[in-house]
């Protein structure tokens, strides 16, 4: 059988498509896909980090954040992607996979604390890690949090899964011209202003020579097509 591609990633993926087909929170059957994808990786003994982003229960920069000071509705995200770790650590557990929580921000009867040492130890020991809390800073986001994280424990590569099938030349949820790139350097979609991730993401991948794959959530098998190394999706490089 042949191997997969990487031996540790940091696998970001979406809040947003949590809420499936619901107007937000999560969705049961879609979490349970989502874990499903992952169990099917982890079994190939792929080291597992995963960051899951807050925009199915709330974002810094939504209008029902208008109004709020920015830093205070930002901390509300951070909170809303504790919530989405613990609900996509449960069902990892229901999956039978051994999922360990580690908060940015410091809640410590909820989820243990994030400290590198101890995340490392959980990669290596098999276990599959949800980083908590984006960076546990305001003014960031869970991409940069993926981005960061995925730096930190030496991942190979920060894998994206999200709602579209890659990087385009403009959001194809609002312009039916835009065309997929298959690969793009960081410099490219930094310049293009390419929204699907923040630049302080793509900055900080581009400096520490992380590649990022952005590939589709909802397309099934697409995460294990790209845990192979195949062509699935769009992959940003230096
Ligand atoms: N050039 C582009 N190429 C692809 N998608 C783009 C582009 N510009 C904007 N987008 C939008 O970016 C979205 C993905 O990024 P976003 O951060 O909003 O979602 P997410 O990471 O999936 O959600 P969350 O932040 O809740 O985890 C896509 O759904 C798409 O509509
Ligand atoms: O490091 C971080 C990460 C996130 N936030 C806030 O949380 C929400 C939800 O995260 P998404 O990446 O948008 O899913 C985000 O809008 C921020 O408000 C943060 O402040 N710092």
């Amino acid at each position: 059988m042949t191997k997969p591609a990487y031996k540790r990633v940091l696998l970001k993926l979406s809040g947003e498509a949590l809420m499936g087909d619901d107007a937000y929170g999560i969705n049961r059957a879609t979490i349970e896909r989502m874990v499903a994808d992952v169990a099917e990786v982890a079994a190939l003994g792929v080291e597992l980090a995963i960051v899951i982003g807050g925009g199915n229960i709330f974002r810094g920069v939504a209008p029902g954040a208008q109004g709020m000071d920015r830093a205070t509705a930002d901390y509300m995200g951070m909170l809303a992607t504790v919530m989405n770790s613990l609900a996509l650590a449960d069902a990892m557990r229901q999956a039978g996979i051994t999922a360990r929580v580690m908060s940015a921000i410091s809640i410590e009867q909820v989820v243990e604390p994030y400290v590198r040492p101890k995340a490392l130890q959980y990669l290596e020991e098999g276990k599959v890690v949800v980083f908590a809390a984006g960076t546990g800073n305001p003014f960031f986001t869970t991409d940069t949090a993926a981005a960061l994280r995925g730096s930190e424990i030496g991942a190979e590569i920060v894998l994206k899964a999200t709602k579209v099938d890659g990087v385009y030349s403009a959001d194809p949820n609002k312009d039916r011209n835009a065309v997929r790139y298959g690969t793009i350097s960081f410099d490219e979609a930094i310049s293009k202003h390419l929204q699907v991730m923040d630049a302080t993401a793509f900055a900080l991948c581009r400096d520490q020579k992380l590649p990022i794959k952005v590939f589709s959530i909802v397309k099934p098998g697409a995460l294990k097509n790209v845990i192979m190394g195949d062509d699935e999706g769009t992959l940003v490089h230096v």
